[in-house]
């Protein structure tokens, strides 16, 4: 039925809008620095555009939107990320939002506005009050199934490697392990005396997730942008970083294949022993297939690597022992060994064979607890996620 279509695009133009305030100077297109004078015109040009008209003139929204990107672009790419002005990622944001806004008004298909607002969320800065998280949530939501849950094109071959063969873990050389010790003794003999742990049941309560699997993660985040890592590792000349839908991540990086999470996940409660607050702790989610490696570093903060299905073989190696493994020179790569631990020129790093490892081999449901600063290595062995929690 047409007309009922047209209903619905009318009905999310008006919840999209719903999004931003009631009054126009409520939308203040604040910015935290001096930009370029021809930009604060065109914000509000484009922010009289959403208060005039309902629904605005789409093509000069999209017109700013465009405008405000590509001009704030230039100036994103223009000098080292951490020297970019908030400001101009604030630009790039309201550029992006704009833009949304103007492909819903337009009541073109949606996976477009989801791009952008993925854009302004990932290179812009946050503005309005988290409105391109708020308004991407509300455009998933009104996604059609099939774009949502875009299956892999047909033709898809599965990348059927075998599994590279575990390597030895010589007990000598073993993490220990435990399983569920109370607060007090995993304080007292791993967090104070900074000793690694292999934490063994401490998952198992996390709850239902029989959904997650390949096609739950198409159906939820399928359109989405994210950063990928190309490359199997990043000291490598040709790793490189990119953007792309989870769709192509798993249709051109990940086989068909993947068994289902058994855990949602929470955080371990050994966390509480840190002295940050809880919303500090960083998790991050690693999500690859067979053979990536993560090569020799040291993180700053204390780690919970979640295995939450796939094997990882891990070695650690103490701070103690830093001087023996040759961090990278360059300021960006000092937290980085030069050292190719698994196979190690030890022409050029002698002294790497004097520094002592433990390893251990991460089963689905184990957690790794890495002290602070202590060096880490990881190869996965299968298709594998994990979830690390970062706290202090
Ligand atoms: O699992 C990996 O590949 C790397 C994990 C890691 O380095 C971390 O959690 O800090
Ligand atoms: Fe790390």
């Amino acid at each position: 039925m047409p007309g009922s279509a047209a209903m619905a695009a009318v009905g999310l133009w008006a919840e999209a809008r719903a999004l931003l305030p009631e009054a126009e100077e409520e939308l203040s297109l604040a910015l935290s620095g001096e930009v370029d004078d021809c930009v604060p015109p065109l914000l509000l040009r484009a922010r009289g555009l959403l208060y005039g008209a309902d629904p605005p003139c789409e093509a000069a929204l999209r017109r700013l939107g465009d405008v405000l990107r590509d001009y704030a672009w230039e100036k994103l790419n223009a000098a080292p990320w951490r020297d970019v002005s908030k400001a101009w990622r604030q630009v790039y944001a309201y550029g992006c939002l704009f833009g949304a806004l103007a492909e819903v008004a337009a009541r073109r298909p949606l996976a477009p506005a989801v791009r952008l607002c993925d854009m302004g969320l990932l290179m812009g800065a946050s503005v309005q009050d988290h409105v391109l998280a708020r308004l991407v949530r509300l455009l998933q939501a009104h996604l059609p199934r099939a774009t949502r849950c875009d299956a892999a094109p047909g033709s898809a071959k599965r990348a059927r490697t075998e599994p590279p063969p575990a390597p030895v873990v010589r007990p000598e050389d073993a993490v220990p392990h435990e399983r569920c010790p109370s607060l007090e003794r995993f304080r007292d003999c791993y967090l104070i005396p900074q000793k690694p742990v292999v934490l063994d049941g401490i998952i198992d309560h996390w709850p239902c997730t029989k959904k997650w699997s390949v096609d739950y993660v198409r159906q939820v985040a399928g359109c989405r942008t994210v950063p990928v890592e190309l490359g199997s590792r990043y000291t490598d000349e040709e790793w490189s970083q990119k953007l792309m839908t989870v769709n192509d991540f798993i249709n051109h990086y990940i086989v068909n294949e993947i068994p289902e999470l058994k855990e949602d996940i929470s955080i371990p409660d050994y966390c509480c022993l840190g002295e940050g607050e809880e919303d500090d702790i960083t998790i991050n989610a690693w999500f690859g297939p067979a053979g990536t490696i993560s090569p020799l570093h040291q993180d700053p903060q204390q780690n919970f690597l979640a295995q939450v299905f796939g094997r990882k073989y891990i070695r650690l190696y103490s701070p103690q022992d830093s001087e023996n493994l040759y961090p990278h020179e360059s300021h960006i790569l000092h937290n980085t060994s030069q050292v190719d631990v698994e196979d190690p020129d030890l022409t050029k790093f002698p002294n790497f064979r004097k520094a002592a490892f433990q390893s251990c081999i991460l089963m689905p449901g184990q957690v790794l607890f890495i002290p602070v600063k202590y060096w880490h290595y990881v190869r996965s062995l299968d298709i594998s996620f994990s979830v690390s929690f970062w706290w202090s």
